[in-house]
């Protein structure tokens, strides 16, 4: 495993974001300029209403990403395709609570594979429908938009969930992860309630590119110093 799991802050660039002609390159770049994590939003045409990745491109990917693969599955059903992400070298695979029908099962099956389970919530769920999942993941994800699609606008909302979710998770070494719609000017509210791992699509895509990393840079830096408290 080649996860970086501890509790500072994580940046994870969302490569639905990213030059779909270059994804090796732009994993490698992300990270070369400080993306903590590199997040991999895998949907299916069912389960959302857009279809992008399989195993066979997080295969693909692997040896481009020296850190944290995290897998981000948007799909239904999960449990057929845990063992293919897993041998594809994901760390992290997050399915969704609404995916059903057994999600403790499915995260189960995750944590069998090797993977580290993480399990997300849609926008409409309430905190409580994972309350009695929190000893079997490591991260809960926060969909701070309606997943489905990158670029959207941050769903403000949330942020209660995520400190809800918070109180709820305790003592327990549990990442929450806030996804959609992150950038510098929302990033402060959700780590403030409580989020870590912060996913970022267009704010540390946009404007750069492989031959102009240094504008990745520039973005993922904005997020980070913008999400930490002023002391
Ligand atoms: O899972 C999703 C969308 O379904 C997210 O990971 C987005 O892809 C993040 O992109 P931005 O909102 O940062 O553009």
């Amino acid at each position: 495993m080649t996860d970086s799991f501890d509790r500072s802050l994580k940046i994870a660039p969302s490569i639905l974001a990213a030059d779909f002609a270059a994804f090796g390159a732009e994993c490698e770049a992300v990270e070369a300029q400080g993306a903590d994590w590199v997040h991999v939003d895998v949907m299916d045409g069912h389960f959302v209403p857009n279809i992008t990745f399989g195993p066979a491109m997080c295969a693909a990917l692997r040896p481009h990403i020296r850190g944290t693969m995290d897998v981000h599955l948007m799909i239904a059903p999960v449990d057929p395709y845990i063992d293919a992400f897993a041998r594809a070298g994901a760390d992290v695979i997050t399915a969704h609570v609404e995916a059903g029908p057994h999600v403790h099962r499915t995260l189960q099956a995750i944590r069998a594979s090797g993977a580290r389970p993480g399990v997300a919530l849609n926008p409409g769920t309430p905190a409580e429908a994972v309350a009695t999942l929190l000893d079997d993941v490591d991260m809960v994800c926060v969909m701070t938009v309606n997943p489905g699609f990158g670029g959207q606008s941050f769903l403000p909302a949330q942020t209660d969930k995520i400190r809800r979710l918070r109180q709820m998770i305790g003592d327990r070494p549990v990442h929450i992860q806030a996804d959609g719609g992150i950038d510098p000017d929302t990033a402060a509210s959700v780590v403030a309630a409580g989020a870590d791992v912060l996913v970022a699509g267009s704010a540390v895509f946009r404007g750069g590119s492989v031959a102009d990393a240094d504008v990745y840079g520039r973005n993922i830096r904005a997020i980070r110093s913008a999400a930490r408290p002023v002391s």
